[in-house]
């Protein structure tokens, strides 16, 4: 199968190394403007061009990786040479609704298969959560995005009103989790620990929480009962923390992200 991806930025670049990464049999071109992002592309075996309608040409999926602003001339751009009989598009962009996209896409009064797709940038490694909005696009090729973003993490297939709140837990979520990871190595720092122990103990722990909520009928809650002894430490850090405003600002920020 032959994928053409449209920039080379965080997305774009992550989809293109991770597919290859992960060993792939993917036939992949990737294009981008500046020369900069396609070198370490190219350097990996990854056919690159600065010309977007060489990219997409023969492509089977063509994945746009580019920023909101951009998207509508890069579709404007793409939409002579594509065949909606054949070609599907999944669109990596956020807040542009998928209505908007199909206005955009509109060629004869036909629209190729079409999707909204939103990975996190744990892409990189091999484990984003990532979400499938179908907005015009029947099983086959929605599941021929799905085996894509299923080599690079895992694939959930929502419908678009749930993409906002998708978007905040995940795609952005991953700067959440980033700034608990470094509050916590902060706290350590101050506590006697060098910054590289202090992360290598809150990752080895964060890794403890996951594996342990993983399980089937796991829940937080009955996990903190397991550690909260009665008058302990503890439940003495956690109220504090509470008191601070730890799970109202973790809502409020996602509220705040949604809206
Ligand atoms: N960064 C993230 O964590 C996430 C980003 N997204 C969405 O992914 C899209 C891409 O974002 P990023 O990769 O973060 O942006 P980025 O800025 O890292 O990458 C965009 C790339 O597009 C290239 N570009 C600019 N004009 C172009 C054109 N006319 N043709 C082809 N390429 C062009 C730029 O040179 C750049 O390499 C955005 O729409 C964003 O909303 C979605 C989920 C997560
Ligand atoms: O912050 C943003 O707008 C993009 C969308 C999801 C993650 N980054």
């Amino acid at each position: 199968m032959k994928i053409a991806v449209i920039g080379a930025g965080a997305m774009g670049g992550a989809v293109a190394s991770g597919l290859c990464a992960a060993g792939c049999d993917y036939k992949i071109t990737v294009s981008n403007p500046s020369a900069g992002h396609l070198k370490p592309l190219k350097e990996m075996g990854i056919a690159v061009t600065s010309d977007n309608t060489v990219a997409v040409r023969d492509a089977d999926i063509v994945i746009l990786a580019v920023k909101p602003w951009i998207i509508e001339s890069v579709i404007a751009e793409i939409r002579p040479v594509l065949d909606y009989s054949r070609q599907t598009v999944a669109a990596i962009v956020a807040g542009v609704p998928g209505r908007q996209l199909c206005e955009w896409f509109l060629k004869d009064s036909e629209l190729p298969q079409l999707m909204i797709v939103m990975p996190n940038t744990a892409m990189e490694v091999g484990s984003s959560m990532t979400f499938i909005v179908p907005v015009n696009a029947g099983e086959a090729s929605v599941s021929a995005v799905e085996g894509i973003f299923n080599s690079l993490g895992t694939s959930m297939v929502i419908d678009e009103a749930h993409l906002p709140a998708a978007t905040a837990l995940a795609s952005c979520g991953i700067a959440y989790a980033m700034r608990y990871v470094r509050a916590s190595v902060e706290g350590g720092v101050e506590l006697g620990f060098k910054a590289s122990q202090a992360q290598q103990i809150v990752l080895e722990t964060l890794k403890g929480a996951v594996a342990l909520l993983q399980r089937p009928g796991s829940h937080p809650e009955s996990e903190i009962d397991k550690v909260t002894t009665p008058g302990g430490l503890t439940i003495r850090g956690l109220n504090e923390m509470e008191h601070a405003g730890f799970t109202s600002s973790v809502v409020r920020g996602l509220k705040a992200c949604v809206k």
